[in-house]
């Protein structure tokens, strides 16, 4: 290899030791060489010759024990392992100590045997190596102390913000790679300067880059720092915002609500105006679909509440949209339920003594009898406006069973071809039945049946003989078409069990018969005269309705059978409700907007408040006593007519008086089902129809009735209204009877002071009397007022004139009658009644059976009177019906 040889006899001799130092130099310098991994050949140039140092033999150690104790450093050869290295005998590093006294030794041991003048040189050349390499140590430690000062630095500055920084706890095997890899580093750093300028470098780039990365962090912390700020200050917001937010909600959900109940407070206070008013309520509802139509488009386009829109071909106006508004709009999935239960306040109003109509209108097949009764196979949802009612009315009556005592009864009439039928008449005779605007029992039709029911399945009994019995007849547009008009009449009277007065109410539960044209049913012959007919009611129907809007003085009610059937309701104060009725298929719509137009109008009509109709018993017996003073003068005229034309009674009269087998009799009687006092409303028949008319409240009386006398001269050229004006003649007789502290005998002897020849001959008209006799309020006894009211009707009667005749029928007489009648002068305060002046009055010998027809209309109607302003003044204007010159007004009786 190159290296400068000793032997170990150099080392023995003392002064050949150079040579073992230079042997020891070069080894260090190879090694030195090696290391730095240097390539070709390595070349010592040491300062000693191996010549020079001795006899040229190679420098050997003699005693190798100094150099065993002699500390190696990393800078004189490469890491000893561990086995080679210098341990004293207990295994333990040589401390400073031995090391300074084995340096000493070796140095002694080199010099001892030199030359005098060898020495200096070889001490020169020790000294100047120890120095260099003590210099180059210390260079190294102090490089190893700073990095190590910046390592620690740098450490606890990266320590919290990264976990893989250089000083994080490190395994035990990484850590003494780290300290081999630093030691190699010092090492190098030691050797050669360009490797520790470019660790420097390295070191210092690392610097640059910890603090670029440290000023990041900063900046990263700060904007953390602002980022958190604003989380904060955003969630701050958010918290009050979000209160804010809750605090809105709360008020809107408050406002809402508060909306929810104005709203219904409105739709109160709408009814109740409607209801001050006497407003037509109007409901309308839309047929949906039926199973098997072609699905088409509907021309319903929106319902919300009360209105509707409807979609129009361009030819039934511009827009293509119409709006209608109503009270209520059912949609097509409206259920029987639904319908029924906004109709509900209504119906139970019945019970508190208020007339109720409530009428189905609408084209053939748009869902009347479906919203009335219900579809043709009934289930208990299916079941309609009429069974739900009467189950109502009798839930409700038996809630106040221990306050009133309620008696409910139905009738169930139709109209078919302007004739009125009852549908609950078992003996198939199918007869004509008048319609009498009587409000004295608010029984319109008292010939027909009138079946007490108490229970839901009397009435659904009964209504399945009335849609038996109903005329049906089958059209191109809907094979279960009615052709007729049906109502079902409940007549509802109550006795308040603590003050005995009495509540009386009707409802009309109308189904009207198919509102569509002529023309499209496709229809002949007879189905075309049905048709007709039907046609013309409605259209009457809708004339009267026009009058009543537009308050016209003259209302047409006589124009049809069925606006004389529903005159009280129409026209009178009842509640009226008109349910419309739609088909949704495009192909209809011309007739459905002809149908809404018409209810629209119908919602117009202000009918007056409704008015209960309550009789204390005062009311009630005063009442029954004008009854019976009017029957009995009635009577004595017919007493007085027959004497004076006894031959003239008519087979026809017969006929009537004599009475029959009632047409339901038979079928009622049997069942057995209803008490004794109900029975008689249909028992009626045995004695004459007649008699049936007043039993709803009169009853008891029949048993001290008097036989029935026939009445000598019906009117023979009269209509049928004349022959039932007398109607009461038998009821009334026998409230004369019965009257207190009255003679029968006297009482007629009294009445025999006013025959017919007296008024004709007395009488000077009303007017005149009225005029010049002021009213005074004087008592009088009953008797009087009985002879008064005699003479008064008397009196009104020689005035009028013959197209009374056609009003009879449809007057009524209530409570202000009374007051009217109080207020008349009696007998006592006016002994004399001015004679007649024959000349003035004209007075034309009336027919006795005239005579009794005009009395009811004489007597106005508490309508009339509101309507007149007319009440029970002390100061009596002119009569109604009579202008204060004593003619007759025209138009209806007013
Ligand atoms: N709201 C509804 N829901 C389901 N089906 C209905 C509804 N309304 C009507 N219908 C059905 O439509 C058809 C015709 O109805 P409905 O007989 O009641 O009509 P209408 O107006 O009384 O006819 P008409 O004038 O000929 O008596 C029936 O089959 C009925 O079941």
């Amino acid at each position: 290899m190159g290296i400068p040889t000793f032997e170990a006899s150099d080392l023995d001799q003392g002064g050949k030791s150079a040579r073992v130092v230079n042997c020891v130099l070069a080894l260090k310098s190879y090694s030195e060489w090696k290391q730095t991994g240097a390539a070709g050949t390595w070349k010592y140039s040491g300062i000693f010759k191996a010549q020079s140092y001795g006899s040229g033999k190679p420098f050997m150690r003699k005693n190798s024990e100094p150099f065993m104790k002699f500390p190696r450093s990393s800078s004189l050869g490469s890491v000893p392992d561990a086995d080679q290295r210098p341990y004293d005998d207990l295994g333990q590093e040589p401390s400073e100590a031995s090391i300074g006294h084995s340096l000493s030794v070796l140095v002694h041991t080199l010099l001892s045997n030199k030359k005098q003048e060898e020495i200096p040189f070889i001490v020169e050349a020790m000294l100047s190596k120890i120095t260099e390499e003590y210099q180059r140590r210390l260079a190294g430690q102090n490089e190893l102390l700073r990095t190590t000062t910046e390592g620690t630095e740098v450490c606890s500055t990266d320590k919290p913000l990264s976990g893989s920084s250089s000083c994080d706890v490190k395994e035990p095997e990484e850590q003494e790679s780290e300290e081999a890899s630093r030691s190699i580093n010092l090492e190098k750093q030691c050797s050669p300067k360009v490797n520790c300028r470019q660790l420097k470098g390295k070191l210092s780039n690392q610097r640059m880059l910890i603090e670029q990365q440290q000023m990041n962090i900063q900046a990263l912390k700060h904007t953390l720092h602002i980022t958190k700020e604003g989380m904060l200050c955003l969630q701050m917001k958010y918290q009050e915002e979000f209160y804010n937010l809750g605090k809105h909600l709360q008020g809107l959900g408050h406002a809402a609500s508060g909306y929810q109940k104005v709203l219904e407070e409105n739709r109160k206070l709408y009814n109740q105006v409607q209801d001050l008013r006497g407003n037509i309520r109007v409901y309308c509802r839309v047929r949906p679909f039926l199973p098997g139509q072609p699905n088409g488009s509907s021309t319903v386009d929106n319902i919300d509440e009360g209105n509707i829109t409807m979609i129009t071909p361009s030819k039934y106006g511009k827009e293509g949209r119409k709006f209608f508004s109503f009270n209520k709009v059912f949609a097509p999935l409206a259920t029987q339920e639904a319908v029924f239960s906004d109709t509900l306040p209504l119906i139970r109003s019945v019970l508190d003594g208020y007339n109720v109509c409530i009428f189905a209108y609408g084209q053939t097949g748009s869902g009347k009898t479906y919203t009335m009764t219900g579809p043709k196979e009934l289930t208990e949802d299916g079941l309609g406006v009429n069974y739900r009612a009467l189950t109502d009315l009798f839930l409700l009556s038996n809630q106040r069973k221990d306050v009133i005592s309620y008696e409910i009864s139905v009738q169930m009439l139709e109209i078919y071809n302007e004739q009125v039928r009852d549908l609950l008449a078992t003996d198939g005779l199918n007869r004509r039945l008048e319609i009498r605007n009587s409000s004295q029992n608010g029984i319109n039709v008292p010939d027909a049946c009138i079946i007490p029911v108490s229970s839901t399945s009397d009435v659904i009994n009964l209504m399945d003989l009335g849609q038996k019995n109903r005329a049906v007849s089958s059209t191109a547009m809907n094979d279960r078409s009615s052709r007729s008009h049906s109502c079902l009449t409940v007549h509802v009277q109550g006795r308040d069990l603590t003050s005995g007065s009495i509540i009386r109410g009707s409802m009309h539960l109308v189904d009207l018969a198919g509102s569509e044209r002529v023309d499209k049913s496709e229809v002949t012959g007879d189905r075309l005269k049905e048709a007709q007919h039907i046609n013309k009611s409605l259209s009457a129907l809708g004339d009267v309705i026009s009058a009543l809007a537009q308050k016209g003085s003259h209302v047409p009610y006589r124009n049809s059978k069925l606006t004389q059937l529903l005159q009280d309701s129409l026209g009178g104060q009842a509640k009226t409700l008109m349910f419309v009725h739609i088909s949704p298929e495009t192909e209809a719509i011309g007739e459905t907007l002809s149908t809404l137009k018409f209810a629209e109008r119908v919602a117009t009509v202000e009918l007056g408040a409704a008015k209960v109709n309550k009789d204390s018993i005062e009311v009630k017996e005063l009442k029954e006593q004008i009854a019976s003073l009017k029957a009995a003068l009635a009577r004595k005229e017919g007493e007085t007519d027959h004497s004076q034309n006894s031959r003239s009674s008519t087979p026809e009269r017969t006929k009537i008086t004599s009475g029959g087998s009632s047409p339901c009799q038979h079928s009622w009687h049997s069942a057995g089902n209803f008490s004794n006092s109900q029975r008689q409303f249909c028992e009626g028949g045995k004695k004459s129809s007649i008699t049936r008319r007043r039993s709803l409240d009169l009853h008891d009386l029949r048993r001290h009735s008097p036989p029935w006398t026939p009445i000598g001269t019906p009117a023979q050229n009269g209509k049928d209204d004349d022959k039932e004006s007398i109607s009461g003649d038998w009821v009334d007789q026998v409230m004369l009877n019965k009257h207190d502290g009255i003679n029968k005998d006297e009482n007629f002897s009294g009445l025999r002071e006013f025959p017919e020849t007296f008024y004709q001959k007395h009488s000077r008209g009303p007017s005149k009397i009225y005029l010049e006799q002021p009213y005074i309020r004087t008592p009088f006894n009953k008797r009087d007022n009985q002879v008064v009211e005699a003479q008064r009707s008397r009196s009104e009667m020689a005035s009028t004139d013959d197209s009374d005749d056609l009003e009879a029928a449809t007057s009524d007489s209530s409570d202000p009658d009374l007051l009217w009648q109080s207020n008349l002068p009696t007998m006592s305060s006016h002994p004399k009644i001015p004679g007649p002046n024959t000349k003035k009055s004209n007075p034309k010998p009336l027919k006795a059976t005239e005579a009794r027809s005009l009395i009811p209309s004489l007597i106005p109607s508490p309508a009339r009177k509101q309507l007149n302003g007319v009440g029970p003044a002390t100061n009596r204007p002119a009569r109604p019906g009579v202008g204060v010159d004593g003619k007759r007004k025209s138009g209806h009786a007013k």
